[in-house]
């Protein structure tokens, strides 16, 4: 198995990070998942882009273009002979002694990169899943995808421990998203879902679903949501890069709708592995 370390292609085995680099003392860094199917990347540049969006965010600079980053990847992804899973790739403020202040300009950014088989997630995507509510206690950054991901794990947590799939987060009676994916909601066949701001990750996913709604003609409005809402909602689902459009039919261990996905999201996982193969082949 191959791995990428400081922009290296090297064995797993030998892969070793230093015990003061900032992304492990501080969760100083930023990081992407992206989707491979029939080993190509799905949406890559999207995710590209906002990799080094989200580094701007954070004051940190990559030494890399998106173009160098993208050949870099699928060099990994060849080498791993990956089909269907998944690329992880990371960017930290570097090693060096431990201090809030960043380093000096003389420390580069670590880069690391793995891939890993993830099967499409076909039955889950067919039945729906279940889902529990937990306050959003993160920072006001969730813009960001930084490696600062307490607040998610914990919540996601709770979710595991409950026998769910995913915990849909609120602050206050505004639901935000989910501890890794975006959530909507259909009420009267409109989609709505949280606006892209500071207090959601504006998921490529989910930017995908709504470039397909456009298409499709499909009414959506973006903008939050309450608790209410969600409990009155004929249909809810997840988007995400690892959970594609996924139904969810309990919420806090009360059946959504029908209990059983509804017609808007299975019309929108129709369009979406349309997509899917469209980027990559069938
Ligand atoms: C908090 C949060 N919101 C939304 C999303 C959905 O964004 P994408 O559509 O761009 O994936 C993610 C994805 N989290 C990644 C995806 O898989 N595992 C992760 O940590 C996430 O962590």
């Amino acid at each position: 198995e191959y791995v990428i370390v400081d922009g290296e292609i090297l064995d797993r085995t030998v892969a070793k990070v230093d015990i003061e680099d900032r992304g492990y003392q501080f969760g100083d860094g930023v990081y992407e998942v992206i989707r491979v199917y029939n080993g190509k990347m799905f949406t890559g540049k999207e995710h590209l882009n906002r990799l080094i969006e989200s580094a701007e965010k954070i004051r940190m600079e990559l030494p890399y273009s998106p173009e160098e980053l993208e050949s870099k990847m699928e060099e990994l992804i060849s080498k791993n002979e990956l089909d269907t899973g998944i690329v992880y790739m990371q960017f930290t403020r570097g090693t060096s002694p431990r201090n809030h202040v960043f380093p000096g300009g003389d420390v580069a950014p670590t880069f690391v990169a793995y891939t890993r088989k993830v099967a499409r997630p076909v039955e889950s995507m067919e039945k729906g899943v279940r889902s529990i509510l937990d306050e959003d206690i993160r920072w006001l950054r969730c813009d960001i995808k930084s490696l600062n991901l307490l607040g998610n794990l914990l919540s996601k947590q709770k979710a595991a421990e409950a026998g769910c799939f995913e915990a849909i987060l609120h602050r206050g009676e505004s639901v935000t998203e989910g501890s890794h994916s975006n959530i909507s909601i259909v009420k009267d066949g409109v989609i709505i879902t949280h606006q892209a701001d500071n207090l959601i990750l504006n998921g490529i996913t989910r930017q995908k679903v709504l470039e397909i709604c456009r298409n499709e003609n499909i009414s959506v409005d973006e903008r939050a949501f309450t608790l209410d809402e969600l409990s009155a909602a004929d249909e809810v689902f997840s988007s995400g890069t690892t959970v594609e459009v996924m139904p969810i039919v309990e919420v806090d261990g009360k059946p959504v709708g029908t209990g059983n996905p509804g017609p808007v999201t299975r019309n929108l996982q129709d369009l979406f592995k349309a997509e899917i193969e469209r980027q990559c082949g069938k």
